[in-house]
């Protein structure tokens, strides 16, 4: 981080204020002292290298040169990663400099996110010994192919066909129809030459579902597609732009036999097919980034919440008394409001992160031993907690952007780039009402048990709980809260299933029924994840080892959590638990005392997220405060700005004010 010397003087009196160590609530946020001090060391390591550093923002650039921009990058930045392990013979510890570097998305991301999970996850040990060494070095480069043109959510309706051929023993790949092209895998448009293709399995005329294969698309020397693959990208979009999405399809494309991943389901050579223990364990990679991207949602409210916060203690604007100089825009309750929720969610996502990381683990250690029992707790976690986590992330770096008023909406703010890229989540990975409703399948199936008296998973058990307890008062303390969210959640269940009890007794089948009670059932998903972030949350801070002085700061935000929770849903509170109308202006009072006690500690706080200035990228978030003059030198590094006169003068404008004299 830069000194202090050269800080603006409102940053610093801010800093002075804080009431707490910021360099412990930094270990804290990620783990240890030691989990700081290496992750430091490494994003030191990447930013010494100076080929990574861009000559002109990348908004300048056109499609093409920001892609091959990207490549560049993105390989250097193998290299560094590559030296790293062989120096310290492991992996670099967790971090974020990849924002540093590409700023957007880079080509390699579903390389490492998915192709190569993927192979682990789904690859016999046979497999993974052919292609995971390949892979990891990067002599072969790879994407995850599952989405179509025509089929993103129904997986189970996607169209390119695997036939086997056991005269041959291979797999002939088909893109049959338009809507049968994979559509939209990053890295596939120009970078990849594997890629895991998820497509229907048919042996002898029958059809098996879909399964993993792995094909490769292009020749490891020319790069140049493989006769009867089709392969382009897809072009410009919202953010993603180095991401470089493609399409892809094959015309009577071999692969051989032993290209199908089998850890689960299997193919024999004569064409006999073996089925898995649970085919649904085919999902699994999907299931490992839902989980991360609970992580990812912590990580762009906090550096949005840091660019806005700093920038809002930098901005002075109109006074609250006029009798006093122009007021720090972050002194108006309104603006504490917009920003200091985004503070305290990105904690709350990172505590849910690291319950899930370990409920995935868990799960992943059972599966070894052939135990599915938790398996679905396991899915419809992740489906809900990804769905809400992505959506409200993205509100909430909109809302920093709009706390930034006008300056936030240049891209040298870096909050339009990183709204894109937030809101992208809220689709990727399972569309956000489509994974809610498989939450809502887990959710009415644990309410038939509970009205049967039977023992429930961990995370819905307070369903069983609700239906002894739903007439105790209202209390208005931070575990009052919590469970007042678990009651409003029982009531949704409840309401949703006896929806769809009402539509059955009417003559609806049980699917029309479900169709008819689904945004009932979508809102009960919702309801049941705000619980979990509630519960998570508050346990995690209660649990916590900070000092006194950090404790109370962190009971602060977890605080601000539950009432800006209380306060946004209080119909549904007053509809579903005992909550009266003076407990609801009782907690009103209390947020708003909460927002003036986080007020001095605003800018500690973000500061605590550790952000260097490379990754929050952002003119108005840097460390030191020097806004305006950030804003002035990148306008100066517009093109438009390199010469004194445009050829477009001469060109168009002086023509046309000629001719308007004649
Ligand atoms: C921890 C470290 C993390 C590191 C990673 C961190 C960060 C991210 C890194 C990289 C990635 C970043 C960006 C990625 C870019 C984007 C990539 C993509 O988008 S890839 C494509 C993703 N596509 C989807 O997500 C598709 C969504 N659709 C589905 O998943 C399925 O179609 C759906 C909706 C689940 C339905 O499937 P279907 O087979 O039709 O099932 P049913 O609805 O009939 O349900 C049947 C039963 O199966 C259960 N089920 C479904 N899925 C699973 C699962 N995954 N696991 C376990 N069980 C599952 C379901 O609950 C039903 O059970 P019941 O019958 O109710 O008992
Ligand atoms: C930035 C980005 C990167 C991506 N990267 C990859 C990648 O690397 N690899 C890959 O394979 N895919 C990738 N995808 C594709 C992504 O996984 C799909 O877009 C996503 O799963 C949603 O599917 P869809 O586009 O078919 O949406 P649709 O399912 O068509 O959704 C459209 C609407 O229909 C509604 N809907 C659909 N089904 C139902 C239902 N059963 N009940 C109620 N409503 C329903 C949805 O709620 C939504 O409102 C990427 C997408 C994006 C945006």
């Amino acid at each position: 981080m830069s000194t202090e010397t050269k800080c603006n003087p409102d940053l610093v009196r801010e800093r002075a204020k804080c009431t707490f160590d910021v360099n412990e609530l930094i270990n804290l946020f990620y783990g240890s002292e030691k989990a700081t001090k290496e992750r430091r060391h490494f994003e030191d390591a990447v930013l010494a290298v100076k080929e990574l550093k861009d000559a002109i923002p990348e908004e300048y650039l056109s499609h093409k040169e920001r892609y091959e921009n990207g490549v560049r990058k993105a390989t250097i930045l193998r290299d560094v990663y590559r030296d790293y392990k062989a120096k310290h013979n492991r992996d670099p510890p967790p971090n974020q400099i990849t924002k540093a570097v590409i700023k957007d998305i880079s080509p390699f991301l579903l390389h490492n996110g998915m192709f190569v999970p993927t192979i682990a996850g789904q690859g016999t040990p046979e497999q993974q010994a052919e292609w995971l060494p390949k892979a990891e070095s990067m002599q072969i480069i790879g994407t995850y192919a599952q989405t179509e043109l025509g089929h993103g959510s129904f997986i189970r309706g996607l169209e390119t066909i695997a036939t086997y051929d056991p005269k041959t023993e291979e797999f002939v790949l088909n893109n049959p129809t338009l809507t049968s092209f994979k559509w939209w895998p990053g890295g596939l448009g120009s970078t990849v030459n594997h890629c895991v293709v998820v497509a229907q399995l048919y042996i002898n005329g029958k059809s098996h579902g879909i399964h993993p294969f792995i094909a490769q698309i292009r020749d490891l020397d020319t790069h140049k597609p493989l006769p009867g693959v089709k392969v382009g990208e897809i072009g410009p979009k919202m953010g993603f732009q180095t991401a470089n999405n493609g399409f892809l399809g094959f015309d009577n494309f071999r692969i051989p036999r032993k290209n199908m991943l089998m850890k689960n389901a299997q193919v024999l050579k004569d064409g006999t097919f073996v089925k898995g223990i649970n085919e649904k364990l085919t999902y699994g990679t999907m299931v490992m980034v839902r989980v991360g991207i609970v992580g990812d949602c912590s990580f762009y409210a906090a550096l949005a919440a840091t660019i806005a916060v700093r920038y809002s203690a930098v901005r002075h604007q109109s006074h609250i008394k006029a009798s006093e100089p122009e007021a720090q825009i972050l002194d108006y309750l309104t603006q504490q409001h917009k920003l200091f929720i985004a503070v305290a969610s990105s904690h709350v996502y990172r505590n849910a992160y690291l319950w899930m990381e370990k409920m995935y683990t868990n799960v992943m250690k059972e599966l070894s031993q052939d135990k599915q029992d938790n398996l679905p707790e396991l899915h419809a976690t992740a489906c809900c907690l990804k769905a809400v986590c992505s959506r409200d992330a993205g509100s909430l770096v909109e809302e920093c952007r709009l706390a930034c008023g006008g300056h936030g909406y240049m891209a040298s703010s870096n909050l339009p780039l990183t709204y894109g890229v937030t809101i992208a989540a809220v689709t990727y990975e399972g569309e956000r009402t489509v994974l809610l409703l498989q939450t809502a399948r887990y959710l009415m199936k644990a309410w038939m048990a509970a009205l049967k008296g039977k023992v429930l998973s961990p995370s819905v058990s307070y369903l069983l709980n609700s239906l002894k307890e739903s007439k105790k008062p209202w209390q208005n303390t931070p575990e009052g809260i919590v469970k007042g969210f678990q009651h409003v959640s029982f009531g949704k269940v409840k309401a949703a299933y006896e929806t769809i009890q009402k539509y059955m007794k009417q003559g609806k089948d049980y699917e029309d029924a479900w169709n008819l009670a689904s945004v009932q059932l979508v809102k009960a998903s919702e309801a049941h994840s705000r619980a979990i972030l509630c519960e998570v949350s508050w346990e995690a801070v209660c649990s916590s080892s900070a000092s006194p002085n950090l404790s109370r700061v962190l009971q602060q935000l977890a605080q601000l959590y539950l009432t800006y929770w209380t306060l946004e849903t209080s119909g549904d509170l007053l509809l579903y638990s005992n909550i009266t109308k003076d407990d609801l202006i009782i907690l009103r009072d209390k947020y708003e005392e909460l927002l003036v006690a986080i007020r001095p500690n605003a800018v500690g706080l973000v500061d605590g997220f550790d952000l260097r200035d490379e990754i929050l990228n952002s003119t108005l978030g840097s460390y030191d405060g020097r806004v305006y003059e950030r804003l002035m030198e990148e306008a100066l590094k517009s093109p438009l700005n390199q010469e004194t006169v445009n050829s477009s003068f001469h060109k168009y404008l002086k023509p046309m004010m000629e001719k308007a004299k004649l």
